[in-house]
This record gives C-alpha cells, structure tokens and sequence, in this order.
C-alpha cells in the first residue's frame, strides 16, 4: 500500500492576543495509506482542524514533515493539489445561484470540463435538486455541494474535516452513504469527527488525537482489540453464590445489580463449566467488547466529545462563491 498522507512531528503553536501562546498540535504523527477510510478522530479543540490546515499549507506549521501523495507540504503541493479534494471548515455558496451554476462556475475557475458537473452532482445525490437555488437548501444539501464541489477534480483523496456537524439524523446517514460509496469506488477518504458512532460506522482506520498528540491508530477493530479486557456479562440464578464460585477458581468478578462482569477471560467455557459443576446454570454470557466510544474516553482523559453544530454556509447570503473558505480571522501566526 502506498502512503498517501505522511505526518511526522508535526508542531504548530499560535500567538494569541488575549490568551498568549497555545500548543494546537506537539509531535504530531499520522500514516493514510491508498483505499483506506481513515477517521480522524478527537474531543473539541484537540488539534484535527489545525493539522488538516497545516497539510493542505492554509496554516504554517511550526515544524515537523508532511507530505500529500508523496509530495512534500506544502512546498511541492501544488504538484498534486490537481489529485487532493478538500472540504475543511465551512464552505460558502451564494444563495442566489443553483447547485449547476456554482459548480460550472467552479469547474471553468479550476479548468475541469463542465461536463463533470453533472456527474458530480449524480455522484452526491443532487442531480434532480441541481436547478434549485442553494438557499432553498437543507444543511445536509449544502453539504453534499460542499462534497460535489471537492470530486469535480476526481481527486485520489479526499478530505473532509467534520462533514456530518450540524446534520441533522438524516443529513448524517446521506453523508454516511456518500462517504461509503466514495470509498467503494477508490477514494481515499480522510474524515475527521468527534463523533465517534459515526467514525467506527464507516471507517476501517483510525487516528485518535488528544491535546495535539496521536494517543491512538491502527486498523479500527485492532484498535478495539488493543482495549478488549476480555469482559462477560453473566446472569446465573444465585449471583452471590456464582461470584464466590467463579472468585475461589481465580477468576476477577465484580457484582452489577443484575449480573455479574468477570475480566480477563478469553474462552467462556472457563465461566460455564466453573458454575455448571456446582449446578448454576448460565442463563446468559455475553461478551463486553470495548467501542470506540470507551476507548476514546480512556484515551483522552474522559474529555468526550460535544456536538458543535457548524454551518455550512455561514448565515446571509454572499456575493459571491467561496469555495474552500479557511480563514477564521483567529490567527496570529507565530
Ligand atoms: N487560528 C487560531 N488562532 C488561535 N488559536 C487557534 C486557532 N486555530 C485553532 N486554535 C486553537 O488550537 C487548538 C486546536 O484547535 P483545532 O480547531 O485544531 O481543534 P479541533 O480538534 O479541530 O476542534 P473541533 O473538533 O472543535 O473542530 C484549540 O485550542 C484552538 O483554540
């Protein structure tokens, strides 16, 4: 597999006025490879958004190695902006113009053949709405323009910095089913989120990031695996006496309200044949598997993630097309 977002070290402090000097991201590391689906994933304010700037050269890094489809960033970036979809923050669109005419726009501004517009715009599910003006738009049609307008280029790899914020449950499964089949049809997807539901629905791999730093990566089950302390839930008729029995055969048992929870037992056979012997007979053993959601509390500190709604088209109506917009005017640049 080739290596298609390279992070090393990646260092990036601001200067602000009123709060000083802040670390967004310190020794930061990260590997994409080709075909993955790669979450990105970290409670509020613990770096996703500054390293995906940082990458794509919207925000100087204050050291460490990037590189985009082997080219070094953000030096020889340009060299393969052509193959890189982005959408980080919050694209803008005028209200006034139809989803067609803001991506034959686009499409003429980046030199793609307008005839991609309508394949773009098939690809994300707005082929039907695409005569309408964007500001008739749901949140999650916004989106989904924000998407289109990233595949015009028919990029390798594609970006995305929390597509699903803001959505509302049926917002979030149409982003869901767009990022899946962008996947199936060879893209290489980098999706950063706080929602963690989302990541381990459609991710196979994942980055954790807390207080700028990788506490986590690896394929998303294996991730899990590395968390799995081998738990099971145990119902049995006379709790007290199982927890004595399973206790005097060395195994570790806390007593819940309804059940018990033994730890570190790989085969259940160990827990069944312990209580049978003595006739207690289990009425149900189910495995306790760790999720991403325990696992991302445990790694970062209990620091879970909050819902920040974000729009997508910020809220008047522009003049004019911003595509990728960036700037937050936060930033005093060290
Ligand atoms: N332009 C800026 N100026 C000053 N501080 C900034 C700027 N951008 C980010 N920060 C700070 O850097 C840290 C990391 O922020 P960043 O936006 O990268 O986090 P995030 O993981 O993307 O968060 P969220 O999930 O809320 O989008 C935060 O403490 C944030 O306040």
């Amino acid at each position: 597999m080739s290596a298609v977002i390279e992070i090393a070290g990646l260092r990036k402090t601001f200067h602000t006025l009123r709060q000083g000097r802040r670390v967004a991201v310190d020794g930061f590391d990260m590997l994409v490879e080709a075909g993955q689906v790669h979450g990105f994933l970290g409670p509020n304010g613990s770096g996703k958004t500054t390293t995906l700037r940082a990458l794509l050269g919207l925000v100087r890094a204050d050291s460490g190695r990037m590189r985009v489809l082997g080219a070094d960033s953000p030096e020889r970036l340009p060299e393969v902006a052509g193959r890189v979809g982005a959408i980080v923050e919050s694209p803008q669109f005028f209200g006034n113009f139809t989803a067609h005419r803001t991506l034959r726009l686009l499409a003429v501004a980046g030199g793609v053949p307008t005839g991609r517009v309508d394949e773009v715009l098939e690809q994300v599910g707005l082929r039907e709405r695409g005569e309408e003006r964007v500001k008739g738009y749901s949140l999650g049609m916004k989106q989904r323009l924000a998407v289109a307008s990233a595949l015009l280029k028919n990029p390798e790899l594609l970006i995305l910095d929390e597509p699903a914020n803001g959505l509302d449950p049926a917002g979030i499964r149409e982003m869901r089913d767009l990022t899946r089949s962008l996947a199936a049809s060879g893209v290489t997807v980098l999706l950063s989120s706080h929602i963690l539901a989302e990541i381990q629905l459609i991710c196979d791999h994942v980055t954790i990031v807390s207080r700028g730093r990788r506490v986590a990566y690896g394929r998303v089950d294996e991730v899990l695996a590395g968390f799995d302390q081998h738990q099971w839930q145990v119902r049995v008729a006379e709790p007290e006496r199982a927890a004595q029995l399973l206790g005097r055969a060395g195994l570790s048992v806390t007593g819940q309200a309804e059940h018990l929870v033994v730890t570190g037992v790989e085969n259940p056979e160990t827990i069944s044949r312990t209580l049978g012997e003595q006739g207690l007979w289990v009425r149900e053993l189910i495995p306790l598997r760790p999720d991403l959601e325990s696992v991302f509390l445990e790694l970062t500190g209990g620091h879970g993630p909050v819902a920040v709604p974000r729009q997508v088209d910020g809220a008047p109506a522009h003049d004019g097309v911003i595509d990728l917009d960036v700037s937050d005017g936060r930033e005093v640049d060290a």
